[in-house]
């Protein structure tokens, strides 16, 4: 499967290395669409890739998938032409977040049938919660986000902050960097307005840890995932990166587990 790549910043990194290491992979990806050429010149000789700056030049290379890794703002520019012409990984998933534009996405990959896939991405737990919302016995989602201060405020602060308390269309409004795991929640759940969100800004933290409760006629469940952020990039959990791998590598498999 060749891939084609939008970002090559943490997340995108990630996977330039991951699926360059092994040169017989089933996975390989071949084109990284960037905004700024000089900057990732380099990556054409470290992972033998072809860089491009339009848009529709990258969706012509010869591609089967593009992986989305750049951010909200440039996934909802890009997603139209995108999902029109190939399979969709999207990472920054809030960009699916306002009504109107996802109907308009889902329009193009119906009529195109093409599809676009959501990686777990930070969290864990989607499955049991898009079973639930399909069976009808789904009553509420909440997650409650804590990441350390210093990615949430500009000010440096001695105690833990309630920085955010609302639905998820309003958390990814505030915070498009930090919360996109809401999103991938409320499609799998009850939806954006309904799946309520708690984001935390703590002085004392060195990880990124979502809380998730869900409840309804099945029973209830919890979720608590301790995530390390990159080095490199204090927002990201090294698990949204992992979980694009896993996303790009099902999509190769026979059986489907969850
Ligand atoms: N669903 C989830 O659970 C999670 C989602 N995310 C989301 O994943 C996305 C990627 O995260 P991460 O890798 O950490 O981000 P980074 O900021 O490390 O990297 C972003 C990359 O995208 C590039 N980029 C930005 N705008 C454009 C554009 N218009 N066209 C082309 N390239 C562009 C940047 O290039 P440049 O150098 O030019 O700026 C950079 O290479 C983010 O939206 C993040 O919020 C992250 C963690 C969890
Ligand atoms: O990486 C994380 O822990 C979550 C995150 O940034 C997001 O959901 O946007």
């Amino acid at each position: 499967m060749r891939v084609g790549l939008i970002g090559a910043g943490t997340i995108g990194t990630y996977l330039l290395d991951e699926l360059s290491r092994k040169k017989d992979q089933d996975i390989r990806i071949t084109s990284v669409f960037v905004r700024n050429l000089e900057k990732y010149q380099y990556l054409e000789e470290r992972y033998d890739v072809e860089l491009y700056t339009s848009v529709d030049e990258f969706l012509d290379s010869s591609i089967d998938v593009v992986v989305e890794a750049a951010n909200v703002q440039a996934a909802k520019e890009v997603l139209p032409d995108v999902v029109s012409e190939k399979e969709t990984v999207l990472i920054s998933i809030g960009a699916l977040a306002e009504e109107t534009f996802l109907n308009e996405i889902t329009e193009i990959i119906k009529a195109k049938n093409h599809r676009i896939h959501l990686p777990s991405g930070a969290i864990g737990g989607l499955d049991l919660i898009e079973n639930v919302t399909e069976a009808g016995v789904i009553e509420t989602v909440s997650l409650v986000t804590r990441k350390p201060a210093h990615t949430l405020l500009s000010e440096p602060t001695d105690e833990t902050k309630v920085v955010f308390e609302g639905n998820a269309a309003e958390a990814i409004k505030q915070f498009p960097k930090n919360i996109n795991v809401s999103i991938a929640l409320a499609l799998a759940g009850v939806g954006l307005r309904q799946t309520k969100v708690t984001l935390l800004a703590d002085p004392n933290l060195d990880k990124n840890i979502h809380s998730i409760q869900v409840s309804g006629d099945f029973g209830t469940a919890s979720f608590e995932i301790k995530n390390n952020p990159f080095p490199s990039n204090k927002n990201t959990s090294y698990l949204a990166a992992v979980s694009v791998l896993g996303t790009l590598k099902k999509m190769t498999k026979k059986i489907n587990i969850g």
